[in-house]
C-alpha cells in the first residue's frame, strides 16, 4: 500500500519536475492569479476595493510605484519513512506548476504563483521564490521571506537546510555577497541580527543576555520630505511656501488599540527662513490620524501636501482642531515611518558569508527546539534573521549618489499544531502560544485583504507587530507555504492552502529607500575614513606647528640652548607623529575592512540589472561547517526512529535524548569530528580498564596459587 502511494506520488511529482521552469527575477513580474474549480477566493473580485499601502521612507512621493502582490508558493515535502511505514495515503498533490489539487475531491484546487513538488530542490525554490527579494534588498527595497506550515512540513528544511541541501537563509547570504562582488560601482555595509519569539517573548539569539526584549514603535522623520501648504490653506506663517518639517515624539502611551503621542512638530520655511514650533497630541490608531491638537491659536497646521489633510471641526474637548487624512486612512503621513524595532538587539557587521553563517550557527545554539509527536526536532519558536544592507556609490560615481538602506527579514515560523498532538506541560504551553500567534497572523492577513476592515490587529501578537511593516506593503514579500501530502494531515494542509490563497491578495508597493547621510552607518564610516586619511596626509607632509624661536636679543649661548631644546622636542614630536600615523593607519584599515567592495573593476561589470536565475553558489568547506549536519533526515530514515516513540505513540521527550539530538544538530563538521574523538577516547578507556581487570585477576590467581 505504502509503496503504491509512494510511486503514485512520484508520478505526480515527476509531472511537476519535468515541466519547464521560468525566470522570475524581475521586480515587475506578474504571476498568474486564478480562482479555480469553484474554490471561493476571499478577494477574487477585482471590483472590490483593496487597501493600498505606501512605503513612507522613500524619497519621492510623486513617483508612481508599480504594484506587486506577495509572492506565494507552496512546497510539498516527500512522505517521510514513518508516514510510508504507517501506510499514509496522499491527499493533496502538485498538479502542474501552479495548482494544488485534492486527491479525493479533484474539484477542490488552489492556484499559486508556483507549486513545488517533493523532488524540487531548495536551490530551485530559492531561484523562484527568493532571489528577486534578495536582489531587491541589495538595491534598497525591503524584503521579507517566510516559511509557513504545520509542524514537520519542512519549514526549517526550506529556510535553514543542511549541508547537503543549504536552505534559503544560507543561499541568500551567499547571494548577497555575490551581488556585492558583481556591483563594483557601489560599496556596502552589511549587518545581521537574529531573534526568536518564544512564548510571546522576544530573545536575542546573538546575545544570550538579551532576553525579553521590548518591541518599540518607530516614528522616524524623513528630512528630505518637502511639503507645500495643505489644500485647506490654513492661515499660518508658513503659508504657500515650501519647507521642511520634523516631528519629534516626546512621549507615547499605548492604549489597547491606539497610540497617544505628545510631539513637537518643527516647521522650517525655506523662503521666509523662519521656524515654527508646534506642540501636538496625536492619537494614532494604526496608521490613522484621528485627532490633533496644536498649540496655535488659529488651530492651523501644515502637512505634506500629497497627503492632503483637511481641517475638521473644532471639538469641545479641548482639541482645537481635528484632522483626518482625506484619501486612504491607512497611509502614514510622509515624514513619519510607522514601523517597529526591537530595543537593544545586537547587530553585528559581517565581512563574509562564513562570518554571517557562523553567527547564525551560534544563534541556533540558543533557539528553542523540542521533540513532539510529529517532529523530533520541532522549532518551538519563530525566528527572524535580519540582514541590514546599506550601500552608497563609490569611486567616480560617489558624487551626489544617495545612500540606500534596506532590511531583509528571513523568517522560520514555528509550525501550527493540530489538536491531534497530544502534548502535555511545556510542549502544550508552547503549542498554544504558537497557534495563537499564527491565528493572529491569519486574522491580520484576512483583514488586509478584506478591504473593509478599519482596524488591523497587528498588536495582538509579537509576530505580527514585528511583521507589521512587511505585511502593510513596505517592501517585497515572499511566502513559502510548506505542506505534507499525507492524508493524516489533510485538514491542516487545507488550512495552510487557504491561508496562502488569502495572502496572495495582499498588495504591496515596494520602493527603494534612500536615506540621509547622517542616518547611515556607511556614510559615518566613509566620512571618518576620509577625515583620518586627511589627517594622515597632513602628518606625512609634515604640516606641524613648530614653536618659533623669537630673536629676543638673548646672547648666543641662550640661543644655542634653545636650539638644542627645540631639537629634542622635535625628535619626540616626530616619534609621537609616527605613533599617531600608525594608529591612524590601523583605524583606517579596520574601518575600510567593514565596507565591502567588489574586487572587479566597474567597467567589467554588467550590473545593476541581472536577469534570470544565474548565480550558482558553491559552499566552501568553511561555510558548510556552519550548516547543520543532515542528522534530522538520518533519524527519520533510520528504522531506529521507533526508539524515540513510546508504545502509546508519544515521543520520549526525556531531556537526555533531546539534548543529545540538539547537540548533534549543530555545526556539522564538528559533529562529524566529535563522535570520532569520543569513539577513540572510549576505546582507549575500555582497553585500559580491561587491562587493569586482567592485571587484578592474574594477581588474585597468583596469590591463590601461592
Ligand atoms: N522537501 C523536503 N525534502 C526532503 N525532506 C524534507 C523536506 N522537507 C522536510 N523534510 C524533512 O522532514 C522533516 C521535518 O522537517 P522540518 O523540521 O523542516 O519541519 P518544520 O516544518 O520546520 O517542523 P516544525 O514546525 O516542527 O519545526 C525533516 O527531517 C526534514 O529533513
Amino acid at each position: 500500500m505504502a509503496t503504491k502511494q509512494a510511486s503514485k506520488f512520484q508520478k505526480l511529482s515527476s509531472r511537476v519536475a519535468n515541466s519547464p521552469t521560468s525566470s522570475t527575477t524581475s521586480s515587475s513580474k506578474q504571476f498568474p492569479e486564478h480562482s479555480i474549480d469553484g474554490v471561493s477566493s476571499p478577494a477574487s473580485s477585482s471590483a472590490r476595493s483593496k487597501p493600498q499601502f505606501y512605503y513612507s521612507e522613500s524619497v519621492s512621493v510623486e513617483t508612481e510605484r508599480p504594484k506587486e502582490n506577495v509572492t506565494v508558493t507552496v512546497r510539498f515535502r516527500p512522505l517521510s519513512p514513518r508516514e510510508i511505514r504507517q501506510g499514509e495515503e496522499i491527499s493533496w498533490y502538485a498538479d502542474g506548476e501552479t495548482i494544488v489539487r485534492n486527491e479525493h475531491n479533484p474539484s477542490l484546487a488552489y492556484a499559486y504563483d508556483r507549486v513545488f513538488g517533493p523532488t524540487t530542490t531548495t536551490r530551485h525554490v530559492y531561484d523562484v521564490a527568493a532571489q528577486h527579494v534578495i536582489g531587491g534588498s541589495m538595491e534598497g527595497i525591503n524584503g521579507t521571506i517566510f516559511a509557513y506550515g504545520v509542524t514537520s512540513s519542512g519549514k526549517t528544511h526550506t529556510m535553514h537546510g543542511d549541508q547537503r541541501s543549504p536552505g534559503i537563509i544560507p543561499l541568500a547570504v551567499k547571494d548577497a555577497f555575490s551581488i556585492i562582488q558583481e556591483t563594483p560601482r557601489r560599496e556596502f555595509l552589511l549587518r545581521v541580527s537574529y531573534l526568536e519569539i518564544y512564548n510571546e517573548v522576544v530573545n536575542d539569539l546573538l546575545n544570550p543576555a538579551g532576553q525579553n526584549l521590548r518591541i518599540r514603535e518607530d516614528t522616524q522623520f524623513v528630512p528630505n520630505t518637502r511639503f507645500t501648504s495643505a489644500t485647506t490653506t490654513p492661515q499660518t506663517l508658513l503659508k504657500e511656501d515650501a519647507g521642511y518639517c520634523a516631528l519629534f515624539p516626546l512621549l507615547g502611551v499605548w492604549t489597547n488599540h491606539c497610540l497617544i503621542e505628545v510631539q513637537v512638530l518643527i516647521l522650517w520655511n525655506v523662503n521666509k527662513r523662519c521656524l515654527l514650533i508646534l506642540e501636538s497630541i496625536l492619537i494614532i490608531e494604526e496608521f490613522t490620524v484621528l485627532q490633533l491638537r496644536n498649540s496655535m491659536d488659529n488651530g492651523s497646521v501644515l502637512y505634506p501636501s500629497p497627503l492632503s489633510f483637511r481641517l475638521g471641526h473644532s471639538t469641545s474637548s479641548g482639541f482645537s482642531s481635528q484632522l483626518s487624512v482625506s484619501n486612504a486612512n491607512k497611509h502614514p503621513p510622509d515624514g513619519m515611518v510607522r514601523g517597529t524595532f526591537v530595543e537593544g538587539i545586537k547587530e553585528e557587521v559581517v565581512l563574509s558569508p562564513a562570518h554571517a553563517l557562523s553567527l547564525i550557527a551560534a544563534g541556533e545554539e540558543h533557539r528553542h527546539v523540542g521533540s513532539t509527536n510529529f517532529n523530533l526536532l520541532s522549532s518551538r519558536s519563530h525566528t527572524i534573521f535580519t540582514l541590514t544592507i546599506e550601500s552608497s556609490p563609490c569611486g567616480e560615481y560617489s558624487e551626489g549618489g544617495a545612500v540606500t538602506l534596506s532590511q531583509l527579514h528571513l523568517i522560520d515560523l514555528a509550525g501550527s499544531e493540530s489538536s491531534k498532538a497530544e502534548t502535555t506541560g511545556v510542549r502544550r504551553k508552547e503549542g498554544s502560544y504558537i497557534n495563537k500567534s499564527l491565528l493572529t497572523l491569519g486574522t491580520v492577513i484576512s483583514k488586509l485583504t478584506d478591504g473593509k476592515a478599519t482596524h488591523i490587529p497587528y498588536r495582538d501578537s509579537k509576530l505580527t507587530r514585528l511583521l507589521q511593516s512587511s505585511l502593510s506593503g513596505q517592501g517585497r514579500v515572499s511566502l513559502i507555504c510548506t505542506v505534507t501530502p499525507s492524508s493524516s494531515n489533510s485538514e491542516e494542509t487545507h488550512n495552510t492552502l487557504k491561508f496562502a490563497h488569502r495572502a496572495k491578495h495582499i498588495e504591496i508597493q515596494a520602493a527603494q529607500n534612500k536615506i540621509i547621510d547622517e542616518k547611515s552607518l556607511i556614510k559615518k564610516y566613509q566620512n571618518e575614513i576620509r577625515r583620518l586619511k586627511e589627517e594622515l596626509e597632513q602628518l606625512k607632509r609634515g604640516i606641524v606647528t613648530v614653536p618659533q624661536i623669537k630673536d629676543s636679543g638673548d646672547d648666543l649661548l641662550l640661543l644655542k640652548q634653545k636650539l638644542v631644546d627645540g631639537q629634542v622636542r622635535l625628535q619626540s614630536r616626530l616619534e609621537q607623529e609616527e605613533e599617531a600615523k600608525e594608529a591612524l593607519l590601523s583605524r583606517i584599515q579596520r574601518l575600510t575592512k567593514l565596507i565591502l567592495v567588489s574586487t572587479k573593476t566597474s567597467h567589467s561589470s554588467r550590473v545593476p540589472h541581472r536577469a534570470g536565475p544565474r548565480r550558482r553558489h558553491s559552499f566552501g568547506e568553511e561555510e558548510l561547517a556552519y550548516l547543520p549536519h543532515r542528522r534530522r533526515d538520518l533519524i527519520l530514515e533510520d528504522e531506529n526512529v521507533n526508539l524515540y516513540v513510546s508504545v502509546d505513540g508519544n515521543v520520549d521527550t526525556s531531556d537526555d535524548t533531546f539534548k543529545e539530538e540538539k547537540k548533534t544538530r549543530k555545526n556539522g563538521l564538528l559533529n562529524w569530528f566529535k563522535p570520532r574523538v569520543f569513539g577513540i577516547y572510549s576505546i582507549v578507556i575500555t582497553t585500559a580498564s580491561l587491562l587493569t581487570c586482567l592485571f587484578h585477576l592474574s594477581a588474585i590467581m597468583l596469590v591463590a596459587w601461592t
